[in-house]
């Protein structure tokens, strides 16, 4: 049975690059339009947001001497490329993904609104919302929550490479403990940086629940909408 009937689904754009340094990775690609088409086949309506990290970050460009702005233009675009390549491998599952920008950008995307969104989910398409939230300073976790309120969705997912929120970057420490629940107030309390603060306090604000699980393994986006736990929820 399925535990949810609309989500916000956030994917990693560094997650895409699967074993590669940089872009885009078929097989990664092509493992997550499986597991998102499964949940339209099951009935879930599904929004996304995908990051750019994979293809380009502002932050990371003002190190090589990038204005900022300009990079997180370029880190923007970067997520509407994201976006169209999991717009086309969702086809080759027999689903339709629209995408949706941020940015007027026609014919590449359609320019985003909150009812073309919902419309198309109803119709059983899945909506790929990209260009984050057309706005620099901001991330893709913060364009996530945004268009999850938006739509009204139940929960956002944050489908990323680590199991859940853990006492400290499981990825640097190893010594570092999983919660299987954490409220928003402990994620600022004890500084964790699985979301950026901007993202933990618009979902704070609009009750919006976050569940924090690993995409990477091929079957756990079946096993969350259906409410196993195996993530983190953050409340
Ligand atoms: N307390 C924490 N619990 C879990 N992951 C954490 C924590 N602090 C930092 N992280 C990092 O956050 C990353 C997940 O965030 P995500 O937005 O998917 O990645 P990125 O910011 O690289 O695109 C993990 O890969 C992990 O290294
Ligand atoms: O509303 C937004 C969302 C994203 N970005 C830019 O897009 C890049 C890629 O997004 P993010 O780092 O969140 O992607 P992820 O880490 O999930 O791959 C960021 O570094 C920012 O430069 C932005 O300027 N505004």
């Amino acid at each position: 049975m399925i535990k949810y009937k609309r989500i916000l689904l956030k994917l990693s754009g560094e997650s895409l690059m699967g074993g590669q340094k940089y872009g885009i990775d078929e097989v990664r690609l092509n493992d997550y339009a499986e597991q998102i088409a499964e949940l339209a086949n099951m009935g879930v309506q599904v929004g996304i947001v995908i990051g750019g990290g994979n293809i380009f970050r502002g932050l990371s460009g003002t190190s090589k001497g990038f204005d900022r702005v300009k990079g997180d233009q370029m880190g923007m675009m970067a997520t509407v490329i994201n976006s169209l390549a999991l717009s086309s491998a969702l086809k080759t599952k027999g689903i339709s993904g629209r995408v949706f920008t941020a940015i007027r950008m026609e014919p590449i995307g359609e320019y985003y609104a909150k009812e073309k969104a919902i419309a198309a989910m109803k119709n059983g398409e899945i909506a790929i919302i990209s260009g984050g939230t057309g706005n620099p300073f901001f991330t893709t976790d913060t364009a996530s929550a945004l268009r999850a309120v938006e739509i009204e969705a139940e929960i956002m997912f944050k489908g990323t490479r680590v199991d859940g929120v853990y006492t400290a970057d499981p990825e640097k420490d190893p010594k570092a403990k999983k919660f299987d629940r954490i409220s928003f107030d402990e994620i600022y309390n004890r500084n964790l940086r699985i979301m950026d603060l901007t993202a933990t306090a618009l979902c704070k604000e609009n009750n919006l629940p976050v569940m924090v699980f690993n995409m990477d393994q091929k079957g756990n986006l079946k096993k969350v909408i259906t409410g196993e736990n195996i993530g983190t929820v953050v409340y």
